[in-house]
C-alpha cells in the first residue's frame, strides 16, 4: 500500500492564482489536487500546510474514504469553503494516486464511462447584444452545443460575466475589491432581448444558458424566467442567493425555466432541501469547493433520486486539475447534465500539462493513469502569487448587494 511520506502546497500565478497540493508516497507515486479558492487562496494554502499535511504523513494513500472522514469529522469544525476546498485537494490527489497505482484513469475507478464524453458549455459575452451574439456564433462554429450568454446592461458601467473590450474575462481583477453598480430594473429589460436575438441568429439546435449570479429576489427571478420561457433556456443559474434553500420553491411556482445553483456550495447540506423538494434541475457544486470527488459523488447520488442532474462549475479559477477531475466524474456519473468550460490561458496550460481534450462540443479526460494532469514546478515557480479580489456590488443608491 502506498504510504504518504510528504506533501506540499504550490502557489503560482500564470495570469491568475492557483493553489495546488502535491502528495508523495513511499513507492514514488505522486498525486495532485487543486486547492484554489478565488480571492481567498492563501487561507487554504495555510489550512493545508499548517493543519492538514502534518496529519497525512504515514497514512495509507489508498484509504480515501477514511482520510476524507478523518479530515471532515476530525477537524471538529465542519464544512465551510476553506475546510472543504482543502479536503477536496487531498481527495483529488488520493484518487490521482490510486489511479496511477492501478494503471487506470480515474473514471475507470468510478465505475467506468457511461457516455462517450461530457457536453460542455462555452461563455459568450460582449458589451452589446450584437457583440455577444457574434461571440456565440464563433463558439458554435468551434463545435460547442451549449453557450452561456451574458451581455452588458445599458446604463451600467460594468456587468458580471462581461469582459472589458479586447480582454479576457477574469473577475478577480483588483488588489482591493473593485466596486460595481447594479440595477435589477435595467438588467431585467435587456436579458429577454438578448435571448430573442440569440434564437433569431443561432436557431433552436443549440442550448442557451444564463448566469444571474445571485442578484435577483425569488419573485424577480420568477418574472425573468417567464420572460425567457419562449426562448427555451437550458438553465437560469444562481437566480437568487441559496442560503435559504426554500427560496427556490417560490421561483418554481412561477416559471418552468430550468434552474441551476450551487457553485458556492461546499457540502451536501447546502443542497439537501433544494434537491429533495425538486426545486432545482441542475446542481453546480464542484469538486474543488465541495469536498472532492468523494463528496461530489454523494451529492450526485442524492440528486439522482430526484432527477436533478449535475452542471459543475468550471470557471478559470478552477485549475486544470479540477477540470480533469470534473471530466472523470462527469464521464462516470449517471445523472451528468453538462460541464462548464472556460479555457485557461496558454500560460496556465503550460504550467499544468494535461491530457483532456475537446471535440464536437464534448470533452474527454483522456486515458492516462490517474487524473492525467501534471504540474511543471519550475515553471510554476516563475509566476509569483499576486493578490487579487473578486469585486463587490452596490445598488445605484449605494446599498451593498450580492455580486
Ligand atoms: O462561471 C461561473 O458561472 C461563475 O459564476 C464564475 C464565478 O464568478 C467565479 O468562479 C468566482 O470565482
Ligand atoms: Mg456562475
Amino acid at each position: 500500500m502506498p504510504k504518504i511520506v510528504s506533501a506540499r502546497v504550490i502557489v503560482t500565478c500564470p495570469g491568475r492564482n492557483f493553489v495546488t497540493l502535491r502528495i508523495e508516497c513511499d513507492d514514488g507515486t505522486t498525486g495532485l489536487g487543486d486547492a484554489t479558492l478565488n480571492g481567498r487562496e492563501l487561507s487554504v494554502a495555510s489550512y493545508l500546510t499548517d493543519h492538514v499535511i502534518p496529519c497525512l504523513i504515514g497514512r495509507d494513500a489508498h484509504r480515501i474514504e477514511d482520510i476524507w472522514q478523518y479530515l471532515y469529522k476530525g477537524a471538529y469544525w465542519r464544512r465551510g469553503p476553506v475546510t472543504m476546498t482543502a479536503i477536496a485537494a487531498v481527495d483529488m490527489a488520493l484518487w490521482d494516486i490510486k489511479g496511477k497505482v492501478a494503471g487506470l484513469p480515474v473514471y475507470q475507478l468510478l465505475g467506468g464511462a457511461v457516455r462517450d464524453g461530457c457536453m460542455v458549455y462555452a461563455h459568450a459575452n460582449g458589451t452589446s447584444i450584437e457583440d455577444t451574439i457574434a461571440e456565440a456564433i464563433r463558439h458554435r462554429d468551434r463545435g460547442y452545443r451549449a453557450i452561456r450568454l451574458q451581455c452588458g446592461v445599458p446604463g451600467l458601467a460594468s456587468t458580471y460575466g462581461v469582459a472589458k473590450a479586447g480582454q479576457r474575462y477574469e473577475p478577480a481583477d483588483g488588489d482591493l475589491p473593485t466596486e460595481a453598480v447594479w440595477s435589477t430594473e435595467k438588467y431585467m429589460r435587456i436579458v429577454p432581448q438578448l435571448f430573442a436575438a440569440a434564437r433569431e441568429a443561432l436557431g433552436w439546435d443549440i442550448h442557451l444558458l444564463h448566469d444571474i449570479h445571485h442578484r435577483l429576489t425569488p419573485i424577480e427571478a420568477g418574472r425573468l424566467g417567464r420572460d425567457l420561457e419562449p426562448y427555451r433556456p437550458f438553465w437560469l443559474e444562481d437566480a437568487t442567493p441559496a442560503e435559504n434553500q426554500d427560496a427556490f420553491r417560490l421561483i418554481r411556482q412561477h416559471t418552468t425555466a430550468p434552474l441551476a445553483v450551487g457553485e458556492v456550495f461546499n457540502s451536501i447540506w447546502d443542497c439537501k432541501t433544494l434537491i429533495e423538494t425538486q426545486s432545482i434541475d441542475y446542481i453546480r457544486a464542484t469538486i474543488v469547493h465541495a469536498g472532492g470527488i468523494t463528496h461530489l459523488r454523494r451529492i450526485a447520488a442524492l440528486a439522482e433520486l430526484y432527477q436533478v442532474r449535475t452542471g459543475c462549475h468550471g470557471a478559470t479559477d478552477l485549475s486544470p486539475v479540477t477540470m480533469a477531475a470534473a471530466l472523470h466524474f462527469g464521464l462516470s456519473v449517471p445523472n451528468f447534465g453538462i460541464q462548464e468550460h472556460m479555457p485557461h490561458t496558454a500560460e496556465t496550460d503550460a504550467v499544468f500539462p494535461h491530457g483532456y481534450r475537446f471535440a464536437d462540443g464534448m470533452m474527454h479526460p483522456g486515458d492516462a493513469p490517474g487524473l492525467g494532469v501534471d504540474i511543471d514546478e519550475d515553471l510554476a515557480a516563475t509566476y509569483e502569487y499576486k493578490r487579487a479580489f473578486l469585486p463587490v456590488n452596490r445598488l445605484e443608491d449605494g446599498t451593498l448587494w450580492s455580486w
